[in-house]
């Protein structure tokens, strides 16, 4: 097992932010976590990672149970990409070396790397079509550029655990596509991480995802196969309004939604 989290709850200035969540990630699957503006999304990541701990319940990540296990040991085995990484690394870092420092989950590179973990960095640069940013700083990098360095530098530790909190936020269509495809790639790969994606859209589910999670005002709402998931009813019910929701190529797309509430026998029919 991945992720074990057990009847977890986290409370925070008398208010329950998590509340009850079990979810079990095996090997080799591929979750989505799909919520509103502050359903708990970050909350529950920053949970696996172990910067906090739950209130009550029980959290055991690649086998280890918190409570008995170094977090920050096992953290150096966790890839972490997220809007917050993205303004605390350094702008005057070349991509190569941002990508570099992922070998010792650190912000600048203090470190001596080894020619072959410099000749890694370069070539998971490449692998990203970012072959000829290899030198560019960081902050003279577009968004889209950022954030497949920032994927290739969470791949450079060879984590079995890769979270992606909103990678595709503020990416054009075409750089989003790029990027998603990028990390249909790296789930499909023989030797992959276990991929969690977190995301506000259900267009950006890739193939790869086979398991989706709803997360709903801190709790689960419905967790399961994706396909069996995010349907026109389900996802009617999660968001509250009508929506239509159609399957095409492996990927969802919403075709409607209504900003109305519910009309009487409201006809939210199963589309797929
Ligand atoms: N340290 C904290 N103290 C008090 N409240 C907190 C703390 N951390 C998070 N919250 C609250 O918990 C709720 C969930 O926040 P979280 O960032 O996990 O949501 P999210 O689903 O990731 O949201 P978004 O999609 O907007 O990023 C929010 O109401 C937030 O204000």
């Amino acid at each position: 097992m991945v992720i074990e989290l057990s009847h977890v709850s986290w409370k925070r200035e008398e208010q329950w932010i998590l509340q009850d969540v079990s979810w079990r990630v095996k090997a080799g699957e591929h979750w989505c976590l799909v919520g509103l503006n502050g359903s708990g999304k970050t909350t529950l990541l920053r949970l696996v990672n172990g910067y906090i701990w739950p209130t009550s319940g029980s959290v055991r990540v690649l086998g280890r149970l918190f409570g008995e296990t170094d977090v920050r040991a096992l953290r150096k085995e966790i890839g972490w990409v997220s809007s917050s990484l993205l303004q605390q690394l350094h702008g005057h870092e070349t991509a190569e070396r941002i990508v570099l420092s992922g070998k010792y989950a650190s912000i600048g590179l203090y470190d001596q790397p080894t020619p072959a973990e410099w000749e890694k960095a370069r070539s998971l640069l490449e692998m990203f079509g970012c072959g000829n940013l290899i030198q560019r700083k960081y902050d003279t990098l577009s968004q889209g550029e950022r954030q497949r360095v920032l994927i290739a530098r969470a791949l450079m530790a060879d984590p079995a655990l890769l979270i992606l909190d909103e990678p595709c936020v503020g990416l054009d269509l075409l750089a989003r596509e790029q990027v998603l495809r990028m990390i249909e790639g790296i789930a499909t790969q023989p030797d992959a991480p276990t991929l969690i994606y977190v995301t506000h859209y259900i267009e950006e589910v890739m193939p790869c995802f086979s398991k989706t999670l709803l997360l709903k005002q801190g709790c689960v709402h419905t967790q399961g196969q994706t396909s069996e998931v995010l349907t026109s009813s389900g996802l009617s019910r999660f968001f509250g309004v009508p929506l239509e929701v159609s399957r095409r190529q492996g990927r969802y797309w919403l075709d409607h939604m209504s900003l109305e509430p519910f009309a009487t026998g409201n006809g939210m029919g199963e589309k797929r």
